[in-house]
């Protein structure tokens, strides 16, 4: 399973120390990226690549043939390749958790072999996932044409998905990309524990209409538990608790928590341990939006997903998509040293995927140990954010142009839109476009002061505006370019990020699918819950956070 070389990954890494601090043979430096397309007219064509329905243009970084191979190399010693075939064959990769990472059966087809457990005869994953998808295809159609009712007798109208992190995020955004004016059902997402949240979806509903899906893996989670119990007793007001049952669903490994809630087997969509929470918008925890935007919309996104993953373990490094966003990545990361990276979907109804691969990125990459519990020799995820555009462009881009660090940016544009507004839509691209311009060419100060001079203004002025109006440039940014936003391109855009995730979090020799690090947090929670009911225990915390309870409760008029 694992053929990395140290040897060979020091020299890999050392071999691109040298190319990141020296400058080019032509004097410019590392990180520049206008003079390459000054010597390369064909550099767009050199350093971009296609998959599917998708182009990756990555031309607009400081990416060099040189370089291009140093991160090839890269990715070799660190056996990416090995790694990815490791999780393919259902290997415990998670090593942390004992657990394979399979979300690729989620989307295979009937008849892909994906294998998982140890020893022999290993668990056929593919049968399963094809049963329980099975069942969501008949419920999902069984809701839409009346069969499956509320408890009075009402066809269901809306769904509630009440889940948070993966259970949440991922099937929200998807369902928010894809939903249309004809969708078949309105779909919400209930994910904080915050009551306001529910307060502000409460009026939109009926409850002898509303479906509500406790999506959550574990069934314990906080939030999703507490908000599942007071939907179960407002739809019960509604018609009657002995009618309850019909309105709600479980999507979760949990079937003894399942079943502790009171849903009935029948009602719970399983799935397995081996899909982390990021990825799960694939498996049952995706059956909002199926019936959101159908089922038929819901398996074109499987097989969007599934023809990424088809591309990813087959095509050489050089040309495979994930593999490519990933090196680039580190070469932005850990070789320029820019801390960050700014997703800027050109689209709204993408308002949630940066959202999404916050999750993704941060929560599989932000880790500080190897897989062998030494402390990660390199720095390991960047802090992921994002927008539209172009709203962005009116808030913090002026940053990404001007401010002292470069901030790597993933443009994702479409080239169709799906509205009769080919105006607004040329002015859409237009934008995304002159950012990722703007980004790269920069304004220097000769340009700048000629065109001052240019409006006439007085040299003091121009000297005193000059180094204000200079943009440096040489800002690097990937442009991933879709024909359409539908389930299909959708699909494979999520896809090409997951593996993303994956390459980089081989080559840095991470366990990119555990997340211990919001344990902590939580297990405070549970302790700081009863002293918001009867004060601050002495001496269990620090006096930051017993002053904060203090003035808390007696803000509440509880503490005298
Ligand atoms: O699906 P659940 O078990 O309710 O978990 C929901 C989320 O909460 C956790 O704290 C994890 O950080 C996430 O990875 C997970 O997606």
């Amino acid at each position: 399973m694992d053929e990395s070389q140290p040897d060979a990954l020091a020299e890999a890494w050392a071999a691109l120390d040298v190319l990141a601090q020296a400058p080019r043979p032509d004097g410019s430096a590392p990180g520049s990226i206008r003079p390459l397309f000054a010597a390369a007219p064909d550099r767009f064509t050199r350093f971009s690549a296609r998959a599917g329905d998708i182009l990756l243009d990555y031309s607009k970084t400081a990416i060099t043939e040189g370089v291009l191979a140093a991160l090839l190399d890269l990715a070799r010693a660190a056996d990416v390749e090995g790694r990815r075939d490791a999780m393919a064959t259902g290997l415990p990769i998670n090593v942390t958790e004992r657990r394979a990472v399979l979300h690729m059966a989620l989307r295979a087809p009937r008849d892909a072999v994906f294998k998982t457990g140890p020893g022999e005869p290993r668990e056929d994953a593919t049968a399963e996932v094809h049963a329980v998808l099975d069942r969501m295809r008949d419920f999902t159609r069984a809701v839409h044409d009346g069969t499956l009712r509320g408890g009075t007798g009402l066809t269901f109208t809306d769904v509630v998905n009440i889940g948070i992190g993966g259970s949440d995020l991922g099937p929200a955004m998807v369902t928010r990309a894809l939903r249309t004016a004809h969708s078949p059902m309105r779909a919400h997402y209930l994910s904080n524990v915050d009551g306001h949240a529910w307060e502000a979806l409460r009026p939109h509903l009926d409850a002898a209409r509303t479906l509500v899906l406790v999506a959550s893996k574990t069934f314990t989670t906080q939030e999703t538990m507490t908000n599942a119990a007071l939907l179960r007793d407002w739809v019960a007001g509604a018609v009657g608790a002995d009618k309850v049952g019909r309105h709600f669903v479980a999507l979760s490994t949990n079937l003894q928590a399942t079943a502790a809630f009171g849903i009935p087997d029948g009602q719970v969509f399983g799935f397995r341990d081996w899909v982390g929470g990021r990825y799960s918008l694939w498996s049952s925890i995706g059956l909002s939006t199926a019936l959101a935007i159908g089922w038929d919309g819901f398996a074109q996104l499987l097989a969007g997903a599934r023809r990424m993953d088809e591309h990813f373990l087959t095509a050489p490094p050089d040309q495979n998509l994930p593999v490519l966003l990933g090196l680039v990545g580190i070469w932005n990361h850990n070789l320029l040293g820019y801390p960050t990276l700014c997703v800027l979907p050109y689209d709204e109804r993408l308002a949630r995927f940066p959202a999404h691969l916050q999750q993704l990125e941060m929560e599989s990459l932000g880790k500080r140990v190897t897989l062998t519990g030494a402390p990660a020799a390199h720095e390991t995820g960047p802090v992921v954010f994002g927008e539209p555009g172009t709203n962005a462009q009116h808030s913090f881009m002026q940053l990404v142009h001007q401010g002292t660090t470069p901030v790597p940016v993933d443009f994702v544009l479409i080239a169709n839109p799906d509205h009769g507004h080919p105006d607004s839509h040329r002015k859409l691209l237009a934008n995304g476009l002159a950012q990722a311009e703007a980004l790269m060419r920069g304004r220097t100060a000769d340009e700048i002061e000629a065109e001052m001079r240019a409006e006439g203004l007085a040299q003091t002025e121009v000297a005193r505006l000059l180094p204000h109006r200079v943009c440096p440039g040489d800002r690097p940014s990937n442009t991933i370019l879709l024909p359409h936003l539908d389930p299909g391109t959708l699909g494979q855009l999520i896809a090409l990020y997951e593996h993303k995730v994956f390459v980089q979090g081989a080559v840095w020799g991470i366990n990119a699918f555990d997340q211990w690090g919001v344990e902590l947090g939580k297990q405070l929670a549970g302790a700081i819950l009863p002293e918001l009911v009867h004060g601050p225990t002495p001496g269990a915390h620090d006096s930051s956070t017993t002053g904060l309870l203090e003035e808390i409760l007696r803000l509440q008029g509880n503490g005298d």
